[in-house]
Parts: C-alpha cells; sequence; structure tokens
C-alpha cells in the first residue's frame, strides 16, 4: 500500500492505495510540523492514519465514508512507515515532507503531458493527464480550487493552455478582506436571487452569477475548438459550482464530467510510469 498527498493552497487532499487501486481519498489541514516529524516515526498504516485524520470533524471530514469505519477495517499493516507520494503547488508545504524517510516528490516533467511550461502547477498537469486517461484526450479541466483553473489539453496530449482566477471562496474572502464594510460571507448550496436587497446575498450574487457566465462561456469557447472535446470538473468548490450551473445552464451540465479524484489519478498513472 501507498499514500499519495497533494498539497493544495488551502488545504492536504489524502488518498490511499493498494497498488493501483484508491482504496480511500480524505482532506485535512495542513498538518504542524511537529506532527509530520511524528509521522516517520509510525509503524502502522492505522497508527499514521490517526496521526493525519483531524479531530475536527468539519475538516477531517472523508470524500467517501466514514473515516472511523474506514479504519476498522485495516486489517494488514505496513511494517514500516508506507511510501508516500507527494505533490505540491505550495513550496513551503513541500519542504516539510521532505522528512518523511519513504517520501517521493513529484516534478512537472514525470507527467507525460507535451508543451508544458516550466512554471505549470503541477497539480494542474496531474489534472489533466488523469482526465485525459480516463475519458480521453482533447479534455478541459475544471478545477475549482483555492484558484480556479481552467487546463486544456488537444488530441495529442499537448498542452494548449489554460486561465487561473480567484475561486469562488477567495473572491469572496478578498471582498471582505480588502474592504471597510464587507462582512465574511459562506458561499450558499444554491444559486442566489441575482437582485439582491442585502450585502450579503450582493456579494454572493456578484461572485457566483460572473463565475457561472465565465464558466459557461470557457466551456463553449472550448467546444467550439475543440467539438469533441470532454470536460471534467474537480476541486473543493465542484458540488456547489454544479449545483449553481444546473439551475442556470442544464444543458452544459448534462455533458460535465464531475470527479474528486483527477489528481490522484494523474499521480497514480505518474508512478507507475516512473517504476
Ligand atoms: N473543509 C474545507 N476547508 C477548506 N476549503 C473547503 C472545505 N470544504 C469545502 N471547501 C471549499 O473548497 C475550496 C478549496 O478547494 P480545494 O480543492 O480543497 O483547494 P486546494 O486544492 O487549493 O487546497 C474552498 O474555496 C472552499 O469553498
Ligand atoms: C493556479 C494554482 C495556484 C492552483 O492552485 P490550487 O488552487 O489548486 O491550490 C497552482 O496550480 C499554481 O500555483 N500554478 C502555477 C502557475 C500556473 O499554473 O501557471
Ligand atoms: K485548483
Amino acid at each position: 500500500m501507498w499514500l499519495a498527498l497533494m498539497i493544495g493552497n488551502s488545504r492536504l487532499h489524502w488518498a490511499h492505495f493498494t497498488g493501483e487501486t484508491l482504496i480511500h481519498a480524505w482532506d485535512t489541514d495542513y498538518l504542524p510540523a511537529d506532527v509530520i516529524q511524528q509521522l516517520s516515526q509510525s509503524q502502522t498504516l492505522k497508527d499514521l492514519l490517526l496521526k493525519i485524520f483531524p479531530s475536527n470533524e468539519a475538516t477531517g471530514k472523508a470524500r467517501h465514508g466514514n473515516m472511523e469505519d474506514f479504519l476498522k477495517t485495516l486489517s494488514s499493516s505496513p511494517p514500516s512507515p508506507p511510501p508516500l507520494l507527494v505533490a505540491s503547488v505550495v513550496p513551503s508545504q513541500t519542504a516539510l515532507w521532505q522528512t518523511y524517510p519513504n517520501v517521493r516528490i513529484l516534478t512537472l516533467d514525470q507527467v507525460p503531458i507535451k508543451g508544458i511550461y516550466p512554471t505549470l502547477g503541477i497539480d494542474r498537469a496531474l489534472a489533466l493527464w488523469g482526465a485525459g486517461n480516463n475519458w480521453g484526450f482533447p479534455v478541459l479541466v475544471i478545477d475549482a480550487g483555492t484558484a480556479l483553473t481552467f487546463t486544456a489539453a488537444d488530441a495529442n496530449q499537448h498542452l494548449v493552455g489554460g486561465a487561473i482566477l480567484p475561486g469562488l471562496g477567495l473572491q469572496l474572502a478578498t471582498l471582505a478582506e480588502r474592504t471597510g464594510q464587507l462582512p465574511t460571507v459562506e458561499l450558499p448550496q444554491q444559486l442566489p436571487q441575482r437582485y439582491a436587497l442585502n450585502t450579503q446575498e450582493a456579494m454572493q450574487s456578484g461572485v457566483i452569477y460572473t463565475l457561472v457566465a465565465g464558466i459557461k462561456d470557457f466551456i463553449e469557447a472550448w467546444w467550439r475548438d475543440f467539438p469533441q472535446g470532454n470536460v471534467v470538473m474537480t476541486g473543493g468548490d465542484r458540488t456547489l459550482l454544479v449545483n449553481y450551473l444546473q439551475s442556470q445552464f442544464p444543458e452544459i451540465v448534462d455533458s460535465l464530467n464531475v470527479e474528486a479524484n483527477l489528481i490522484f489519478w494523474g499521480m497514480r498513472s505518474a508512478a507507475l510510469l516512473q517504476r
């Protein structure tokens, strides 16, 4: 067994693999440096997972099923800390994981997309590779994370390019942080009223309606250039975004694939290629 860790700008994304099979994926907050040090001494998988499973329910909520049940099902454990494959877009966080004994850090040159520019985020490259392997190329990946990114590759698995903008959460947070009167606002579960009559809903409306319109525009432009092109959405805000899109442009959602684990598929494939 082995663990994959994708370090994003908001949090850590984990996956537990047995060989090529993804058993379980979950997210946690960043871990303090001393906890990472302790992980190196973890003798069993359960031991290790208990350390990286935060007590805080909200941040530790497993993507699939319940973590407690999952831990109970673990029968065999390896004798030493399990191999850890790390990909990161946060260099200060990557540095903390260098101490882990059985660690491998993925780099951009290990992702077989052609025409990659040197500063492309490895999360974007891995998600693109994972999506193309599963649905086929050409493919456009929309990653609704801290930043929202569009990343596309053509039928020859060559990078077409993409775009980066502040994600849903970041747009709202920036408004609250950089103004004198705007409050902290959560993302609503459903599409709000476009014409809001209070500040919170006005912020939600502005951020959500413009982002949804922008996503629709990117997807339509993609289909003009690549009529057979696939579109895959991932990232922490994917479900909310699909809800919003569904209310306004259901025909777009019909042609959209939504997958939480794209980056892990890319990591699995990159790991296999390196062997
Ligand atoms: N527990 C959580 N912690 C942080 N972000 C969360 C959480 N649950 C949902 N989100 C949403 O996920 C988004 C971040 O997406 P994610 O893909 O996890 O980020 P990254 O990969 O950049 O770390 C935030 O904008 C937020 O709205
Ligand atoms: C665009 C990103 C900040 C997205 O990061 P995320 O929101 O997934 O944490 C990351 O992919 C990155 O730092 N990219 C480097 C610049 C580029 O891709 O061109
Ligand atoms: K992202």
